[in-house]
């Protein structure tokens, strides 16, 4: 009690000592009013000022991924010096006989991972790019290209529209191969943030392209397409030869314009080209935006998960590959690219120009995935069945695989029900005891 009198007793001594008499005359009424107006004015502005530095200086606290493809990567990156250059030339240093040196682009990704780990245990040498943009959880990211680092792997911190640090690493390195796989993926996230697309899978490209055309030598380069071009196709299975013109998503419409976009560099400057259809790559180290990722997540924090179906009730299913089964594919377009034929921006002859499916030629429902999930995780999923919406899935997707099979020698051999059990496996230990949250 006598505490909170000794408190309201404080409350009435004025803050300037000296102004408690003054407040008496009308004058000084007026003068305290102003200072009050002063006051109030200059008080505003700090606060307006507080919000708008911590509006500006925070990206990073936004935990849904920025709008702006921009700010997302074009972040200003640590690179240069003698240090970097020299962590540059030991990480693409071939030590195996008739080896190769590549770029992997996306090297922190899920495919970039598993392709550059795979090319360092044959002994090419590999050099890392990756911007580690936010579209997923980016600690799944850094904890890949730990796992790289391991190998001893550097990934460079950049993104792909920085011609600058492109041009860069080709002084550094003559490399005679690039592996692009930076891209903005997932075909429901265009409806959301479709600039990304653009800025990744157009404009980046382009960007490489550009660099690439300007080295000597030209590296050939193999670069990651996708099944989604074949869009609104019926004809099954999808092969190279039908159209590609009817694309449900924008991410498809870019990945469609990518593969113009080859053509192009490959017809002025002779750059060897190779495009991969890919079918819906899963596995370890996947994806967390991808179904069967999620689905995963969902099924044992027992929430409900939406599972579409086309009209009339029908199945939507997927030609869903396993890693290991991409990754051979990769390698051996890489292995069999033939080399560029210009240098220094000019074609000196044609070049080789391919595009291929690696898909697993065995499409399954999607009801079905998810009953591979429920005994592999033992727990029953809560199934929410829905239309599929019109956000740029397309219903079934199918690969004919004979071209990849006849110049690749490429032939899957991982079953949904194998390649899940692999995931599952990692998911567990990877998410171990929720230390993690998988996002
Ligand atoms: O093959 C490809 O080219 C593409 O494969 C995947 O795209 P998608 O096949 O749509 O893979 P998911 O997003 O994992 O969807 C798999 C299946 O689950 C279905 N799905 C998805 C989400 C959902 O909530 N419910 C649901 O039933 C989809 O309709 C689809 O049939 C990748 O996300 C793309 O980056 C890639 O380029």
């Amino acid at each position: 009690m006598s505490q909170l009198k000794q408190m309201s007793h404080l409350d009435n001594i004025p803050s300037t000592p000296g102004k408690f008499k003054m407040d008496k005359s009308p004058y000084f009424n007026r003068l305290r009013f102003h200072s009050s107006l002063a006051k109030l004015t200059f008080w505003s502005f700090i606060f307006l000022a507080v919000i708008l530095i911590f509006f500006f200086r925070s990206p990073s606290s936004n935990p849904l991924p920025s709008a702006d493809p921009s700010r997302r990567s074009l972040r200003t990156y640590d690179w240069g010096g003698p240090a970097f250059e020299k962590r540059v030339r030991s990480s693409a240093r071939v030590r195996a006989r008739n080896g190769i040196s590549v770029l992997v682009t996306g090297a922190a990704g899920f495919v970039g991972t598993h392709v550059s780990a795979a090319l360092k245990r044959r002994g090419d040498g590999v050099l890392g790019l990756d911007n580690f943009n936010d579209y997923y959880d980016p600690s799944l990211k850094k904890a890949r290209q730990a796992l790289l680092e391991r190998s001893g792997i550097f990934i460079v911190e950049g993104d792909i529209n920085d011609m600058a640090l492109l041009k860069k690493l080709f002084d550094v390195v003559s490399f005679t191969h690039v592996m692009h796989l930076a891209a903005q993926a997932g075909v429901r996230y265009a409806m959301q943030n479709p600039n990304s697309y653009v800025h990744s899978n157009i404009a980046g490209l382009v960007s490489l392209l550009e660099v690439c055309k300007n080295a000597n030598p030209q590296p050939a380069i193999v670069w990651a397409s996708s099944s989604s071009v074949y869009g609104l196709n019926t004809k099954v299975p999808f092969s190279e030869k039908d159209r590609t013109d009817q694309p449900a998503s924008l991410y498809a419409a870019t990945k469609k314009a990518g593969e113009e976009i080859a053509h192009t560099y490959n017809h002025i400057y002779g750059l060897s080209l190779t495009g991969l259809r890919f079918f819906t790559v899963y596995g370890p180290w996947g994806r967390p935006d991808m179904a069967y990722f999620f689905f995963t997540r969902d099924i044992l924090n027992r929430k409900s998960i939406p599972i579409f179906e086309s009209p009339d009730h029908g199945t939507v299913a997927r030609d869903f590959t396993y890693i290991d089964d991409i990754v051979k594919g990769c390698l051996a377009a890489l292995d069999t690219a033939e080399k560029s034929t210009g240098s220094g921006g000019k074609k000196r002859g044609r070049a080789q120009l391919r595009v291929f499916n690696l898909g697993n030629t065995s499409p399954v429902p999607v009801s079905d995935l998810v009953s591979i999930l429920e005994r592999l995780l033992k727990v029953k999923a809560k199934r929410n069945i829905m239309k599929l919406p019109r956000n740029g899935d397309v219903p079934f997707t199918h690969a004919n695989i004979s071209l990849a099979q006849r110049e690749l020698g490429y032939k899957p051999t991982t079953d949904l029900q194998t390649g899940l059990k692999k995931f599952v496996r990692w998911y567990l230990s990877y998410y171990a005891g929720g230390k993690k949250a998988a996002g």
